[in-house]
């Protein structure tokens, strides 16, 4: 997929992973709209890719994506505001395993709603022109960790179900390309909520092993979960794809046991 005039929504799109790859996106000339809770560093984001890309490249909403209706009109203003959606990237996620239920509703519930009017918005069935999405994962769904174990359930319950559209994508036709990207540790400030004690809950004494864990597996760069996600949204082969990235081996993929009878 060339990607100049292709329309983006990023959810978590003003920091960390989500605004690496607004920026990657912007840079190949897509249009990107950024969705974020966080007004503070979408206002930073606003101004620096303003000032880098022009305004006009790339629209702002402040919305939690647990809130329903407020994701509804993003996309629906999104659509309407540059004519079309192209390319989705569910990528908002939080580590709480304090308020454990949040976790679960921000990186698990919204992603389903978010794929859903991804769909919605891009699928043949829907009269539209197709397109593909990306849900982020982690390969905490590969390599669990004591640590965080709602953190890892939602990440293995975006997995089996980024699989399992990917699937019906292709059994129904939707013209859509549904893939899943699982990264390891990235130097993004959610690393930090391991030092938060309101974050980690009753994990939070494990927060050493956690640092001991990082410092094995290494930290990655934003820059290279941007890269991946690109490879996904270039290359038209990519459906139901799992692309992992890790330090150890860079950008690869799952390659799944075929199902026995
Ligand atoms: N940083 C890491 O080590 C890894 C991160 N991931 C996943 O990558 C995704 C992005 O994480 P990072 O960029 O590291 O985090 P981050 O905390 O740096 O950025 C996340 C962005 O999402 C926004 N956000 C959080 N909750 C939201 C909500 N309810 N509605 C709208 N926006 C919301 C935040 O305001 C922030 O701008 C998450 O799904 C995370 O689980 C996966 C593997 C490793
Ligand atoms: C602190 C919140 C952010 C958590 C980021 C994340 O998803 C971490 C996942 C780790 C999980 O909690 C336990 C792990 O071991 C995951 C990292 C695994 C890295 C594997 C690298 C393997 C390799 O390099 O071959």
């Amino acid at each position: 997929m060339a990607l100049t005039g292709r329309i983006a929504l990023v959810t978590g799109g003003a920091q960390g992973i989500g605004r690496a790859i607004s920026e990657a996106l912007l840079r190949e000339g897509a249009k990107v709209a950024l969705v974020d809770s966080n007004p503070e560093v979408a206002r930073e984001c606003r101004g620096r890719l303003e000032e880098a890309f022009g305004v006009g490249s790339s629209l702002f909403f402040e919305c939690d994506v647990t809130d329903w209706a407020k994701l509804q009109e993003v996309f629906r203003k999104t659509v309407k505001h540059f004519g079309h959606l192209d390319i989705a990237i569910n990528n908002a996620g939080i580590n709480n395993e304090k308020d454990w239920q949040k976790t679960i509703n921000v990186n698990l519930t919204s992603l389903i709603k978010g794929t859903y009017l991804a769909l919605e918005h891009m699928s043949r069935e829907n009269g539209k022109d197709g397109g593909v999405i990306i849900n982020v994962s982690s390969m905490a769904a590969f390599m669990h960790s004591p640590h965080m174990p709602v953190y890892t359930a939602t990440k293995y319950g975006v997995l089996g179900f980024t699989k399992a559209m990917a699937e019906a994508s292709a059994v129904g036709n939707f013209g859509v390309r549904i893939n899943v990207l699982c990264p390891a540790y990235v130097d993004t400030p959610l690393l930090q909520t391991i030092d938060e004690e309101d974050k980690m809950g009753r994990y939070f004494k494990y927060k050493e092993e956690l640092r001991q864990s990082m410092h094995t597996y290494g930290i990655l760069d934003p820059s290279l979960i941007a890269d991946g996600m690109m490879m996904i949204i270039k290359d038209g082969s990519l459906n139901g794809a799992v692309m992992k990235i890790t330090a150890s081996k860079g950008i690869h993929f799952q390659n799944d046991e075929p199902m026995s009878a």
